[in-house]
């Protein structure tokens, strides 16, 4: 455990729960590529990694993929310039499946049989490298290591005649998650997977379609929210307007990702027709009903951790206190120029703000424990600001299992949780008392009366291990599975 601390770049961001990808796609506008950019930038922390824009102009696609941040690479006029068309998709990337390359990097563009064909992915198939295995047998060659592209081999073996049933062909094949925006030369399209795991939203833009995954995109271009794309639905958009499909099986229970609610998605954002930032207040009230901590204030450890902070302050009746100030210009890019700086903590991203602190009983809110990184170091550092007692209250119950869904969470046996007891925990990051929240506390703040156990009404497999689909790859030998041979960069 010791051997953690001392190997903690705390100027790296690997070590926590890492977010997913953003998507984004409008169809008929004069300023398409700019609109994207504006929309990516929103969805720039859903990945950090890298972003791609795929435009159309009517004779050509235009690709532009970097690594890197939207604001370093999309605002320059040369780029933009490049990006012609009125119509366009987007991604900002983390990395689930295949390396942190540009090779990896969305929109995937592919030239058909009948025309050119981007994609954009959000999610992660558990299938993947099964299917890329067969694929290769049969003739594909592989352009990347990402798990996404396995989806437009599968469309271009297809036998179906019309794009579209190739796409729906394609689909049918997959396991795991996806909300996909892709481009062909007549349409946009959008889809999500039939258990509706990571959000996709349909929105109007002066009569222009937008499709995004979270309603934060669509605010910032001033669109107007239409709907939620319906879990296992297929939005076709094209001149003639837009055409619903449900083309596969229909599920009757969906199981959309809760952990969105609990860090991911941005709290202005609506996701499968929820407020993100009710929910995390609510969390907060049921935390402090289930948990409570004779205190006398409640500081939340920033970002994500300060909407439940506020639910549990106003629920306990004790002020809420910025006691921890983050600095906002931490990227997760950034490099310690020594050996010696890099170990010097974790105040690069954090500092506790001893002025209200000093002589406190504190409760700490935080969202999530993953490795425990970040509560080890927060709590010593609030302690050394004079805290008197620490009491740490998690607005998520205790996350035990990776996710195979598009969360890059650390391996099984890496989350602090999947080693300890809750009481091993608090003995681990030093703190007076810890409680997580219940899963049926978390369901009741989703607007549930709790957690159906029969038919879980979202995926919570990260704190229950219940994984709504099967993990094929994953229970195939490791070696066997491996994408390339090639030493990646990244
Ligand atoms: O137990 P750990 O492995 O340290 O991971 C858990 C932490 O990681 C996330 O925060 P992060 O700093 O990534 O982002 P945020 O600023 O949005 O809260 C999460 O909110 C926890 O604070
Ligand atoms: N986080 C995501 O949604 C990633 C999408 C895809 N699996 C990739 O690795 O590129
Ligand atoms: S495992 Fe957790 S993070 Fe992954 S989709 Fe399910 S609830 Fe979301
Ligand atoms: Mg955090």
């Amino acid at each position: 455990m010791s051997d953690d601390m001392l190997t903690t770049n705390p100027f790296e961001d690997g070590d926590h729960l890492r977010e997913e990808c953003g998507v984004f796609g409008i169809f008929g506008h004069s300023d398409a590529a700019a609109l994207v950019t504006l929309g990516l930038h929103a969805l720039q922390h859903r990945g950090q990694e890298a972003a791609g824009i795929v435009t159309f102009d009517g004779k050509q696609f235009h690709s532009e993929r970097h690594m890197g941040l939207v604001g370093d690479n999309f605002t320059k006029q040369a780029v933009m310039n490049r990006l012609q068309g009125d119509r366009g998709i987007g991604h900002t990337r983390y990395s689930t499946t295949g390396a942190s390359a540009l090779r990896n990097v969305q929109p995937l563009y592919a030239d058909f049989a009948g025309g050119g064909f981007a994609m954009a992915h959000n999610g992660n198939l558990t299938n993947a490298l099964t299917l890329q295995k067969d694929l290769q047998r049969r003739g594909s060659i592989f352009q990347s290591t990402s798990d996404s592209e396995t989806i437009l081999h599968l469309i271009a073996m297809s036998s179906q005649k019309h794009l579209v049933d190739k796409l729906i062909d394609a689909l049918t094949q997959l396991e795991g998650a996806y909300a996909l925006v892709g481009l062909s030369e007549k349409k946009l399209i959008g889809a999500r997977d039939p258990l509706g795991v990571r959000p996709l939203v349909l929105g109007d833009l002066h009569g222009a379609y937008v499709l995004a995954s979270e309603t934060c995109a669509l605010d910032i271009i001033g669109a107007r929210f239409v709907r939620d794309i319906e879990p296992g639905e297929m939005v076709i958009i094209s001149n003639e307007g837009l055409e619903s499909l449900h083309p596969f099986e229909k599920r009757n229970h969906p199981r959309f990702c809760i952990f969105e609610y609990v860090y991911f998605a941005r709290p202005d954002s609506s996701v499968n027709s929820v407020n993100v930032y009710g929910v995390r207040k609510r969390i907060g009230e049921e935390l402090a009903r289930e948990a409570p901590a004779d205190a006398d204030l409640v500081v939340p450890v920033p970002d994500s951790g300060t909407p439940a902070a506020i639910g549990f302050a106003q629920a306990a009746n004790l002020p809420f206190e910025l006691g921890i100030i983050r600095n906002h210009y931490v990227g997760r890019t950034f490099i310690a120029p020594t050996d010696s700086i890099r170990h010097m903590g974790v105040k690069l991203k954090h500092n506790a703000n001893r002025a209200m602190l000093d002589g406190k009983r504190v409760v700490l809110v935080d969202d999530s424990i993953v490795r425990g990184t970040t509560s080890l170091k927060i709590v010593q550092m609030v302690r050394e600001a004079g805290a008197r007692e620490v009491h740490m209250r998690i607005a998520s119950p205790p996350t035990t299992n990776s996710c195979f869904y598009g969360v890059d969470t650390p391996e099984k046996t890496k989350l602090l949780a999947s080693r300890m007891s809750i009481e091993e925990m608090a003995n681990y990051i030093k703190v007076d008392s810890l409680a997580f929240l219940s899963i049926d506390g978390l369901y009741r703040a989703v607007g549930q009366y709790g957690r159906d156990n029969e038919h879980p009404q979202f995926c919570d497999a990260c704190f229950t291990g219940d994984y709504p689909t099967s993990l094929t790859d994953h229970d195939q030998p490791t070696e066997i599975m491996k994408a390339t041979r090639l030493a990646e960069a990244g």
